[in-house]
């Protein structure tokens, strides 16, 4: 396999065993979840996220998807409750799409994908930094938003409109107060499951967390996610999509739902 990873056929999800044998692990994500299969969890409870605008930093094409990064060396944004105990803080955000909107999500539910896939990361501050919480079982939680196609999303549109700065892999500008918040749907019922990154370094490090309820976006503004590029300027020009790895044996791993 060349060295770097990606979502290629001689470096994508089928190649990552051969430098990272962990993706073979009893905890790898993403997985397709089967809701009749879910045991409900009255025990759960509901999400708290309380994120702050100006803890956001910058927007960077990091050649496998992009993220928007946040400020994280206070309480200032963070997520509590939910399947977690103790505050995470949110230390960036990202998302996974298809080159056409039958595909693209890393979770799927009943087999069912979705064109796109939020995913807000959050690390457990019982650790002292992000990098030291992503070695540990319980290091991260990541909250997972699927995106359907319907109405124009105007929270997604800010991110959006700030593409023409990152086109390539290795660009990155300044991106200020954004809200996270906006990015979340209405009913934040969830799934919860032990897992893993979904890229290398695939660590089993992360409680994943799954909203039930999607976020809209409309076609053409998955054609404008379909605009960003892997590769460097100079480079042959190759198109961010199908940037998802596909679901992973579930291994006997209990699925709990927040709701009924
Ligand atoms: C510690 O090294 C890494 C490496 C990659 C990612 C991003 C991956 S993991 C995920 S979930 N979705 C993704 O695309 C990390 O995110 C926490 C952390
Ligand atoms: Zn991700």
């Amino acid at each position: 396999m060349s060295h770097a990873w990606g979502y290629a056929a001689d470096n994508g999800p089928e190649k990552w065993c051969d430098n990272f044998p962990i993706a073979n692990g009893p905890r790898q994500s993403p997985i397709d979840i089967l809701p009749g299969d879910a045991s409900f969890d009255g025990g759960l409870k509901p999400l708290s996220l309380k994120y702050d605008p100006s803890t956001c930093l910058d927007i960077l094409n990091n050649g496998h998807s992009f993220q928007v990064t946040f400020v994280d060396d206070a309480d200032s944004s963070t997520l509590t409750n939910g399947p977690i105990t103790g505050t995470y803080r949110l230390k960036q955000f990202h998302f996974h799409w298809g080159a056409s909107d039958d595909k693209g999500s890393e979770h799927t539910v009943s087999g069912t994908k979705y064109p796109a896939e939020l995913h807000l990361v959050h690390w457990n501050t019982k650790y002292p930094s992000f990098g030291d919480a992503a070695s540990k079982p319980d290091g991260l939680a990541v909250v997972g938003v699927f995106l359907k196609i319907g109405d124009k999303n105007d929270s997604l549109q800010k991110l959006l409109d700030a593409f023409s700065g990152i086109k390539t892999k290795g660009k990155q500008t300044t991106f200020s107060g954004f809200d996270p918040a906006t990015l979340l749907p209405g009913c934040l019922d969830y799934w919860t499951y032990d897992g893993s990154l979904t890229t290398p370094p695939l660590l089993e490090s992360v409680t994943w967390i799954v909203c039930k309820e999607p976020i809209s976006v409309s076609s053409d503004q998955m054609a404008k996610f379909r605009s960003l590029l892997f590769s460097a300027e100079g480079e042959a020009e190759c198109c961010m999509v199908d940037n998802y790895r596909p679901p992973q044996p579930l291994k006997g791993r209990p699925v709990r739902s927040s709701f009924k």
